[in-house]
């Protein structure tokens, strides 16, 4: 069942402390072993996110009323992304002490999504949370849980992000075209 939350009224974003160069460096190397299997990684964390959140596939408009995980794994639009999303965490983890670098990718992809994909920015949490799953169960041996608590705060850290950049561009609800 497609359970989503985070755009309640009052869900109050908190923008983490800053990391500390502690869990920099645990994000850093951690990410070295998920990057070898880029692709892999990638794809399982689209796949898991559109078979457990199928409203989230309604943005992409080859995949959108696929449901087979088999099928949805052979999309060429779903690799594409999963690609696309790897190559935009790779950046922001090879930039984690330059706050300027980050904030610039971050404005980029919260303009490219909320203009021209109009996606929801929930579904940002929503990949979070996807992705901390995927690392966690895939990478078990280097995402102990002190790592997977230094990913979640990036992965906090992004998503505040992105909703400040929404914000920044006049996002609502009704520039949605699926209404
Ligand atoms: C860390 C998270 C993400 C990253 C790094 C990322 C990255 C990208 C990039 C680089 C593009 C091409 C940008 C452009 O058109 O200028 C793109 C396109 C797109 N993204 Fe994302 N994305 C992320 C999350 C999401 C989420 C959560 C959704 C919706 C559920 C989404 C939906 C789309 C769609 C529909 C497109 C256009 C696809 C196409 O034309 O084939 N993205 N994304």
């Amino acid at each position: 069942m497609e359970r989503m939350q985070g755009e309640a009224e009052g869900d109050h974003l908190e923008r983490p402390s800053p990391l500390t160069d502690k869990e920099r460096v645990m994000i850093q190397d951690s990410w070295a072993k998920v990057y070898e299997n880029c692709d892999d990684t990638g794809v399982a964390i689209l796949v898991r996110l559109f078979v457990n959140f199928p409203s989230s596939r309604q943005y992409f408009s080859q995949f959108k009323h696929i449901e087979e995980p088999e099928e949805l794994e052979r999309s060429a639009q779903l690799r594409k992304h999963a690609n696309r999303v790897m190559n935009g965490l790779n950046t922001l983890v090879e930039s984690l002490d330059n706050s300027e670098k980050v904030a610039s990718v971050l404005k980029l992809l919260g303009k490219a999504h909320a203009l021209r994909h109009k996606v929801e920015p929930v579904y940002f949490k929503i990949l979070s949370g996807v992705i901390l799953e995927v690392l966690g169960e895939a990478f078990s041996e280097v995402v102990t849980p002190e790592v997977a608590a230094a990913w979640t705060k990036l992965l906090a850290t992004i998503y505040c992000g992105i909703n400040a950049v929404y914000e920044e561009v006049g996002w609502s609800k009704h520039s949605s075209s699926s209404g």
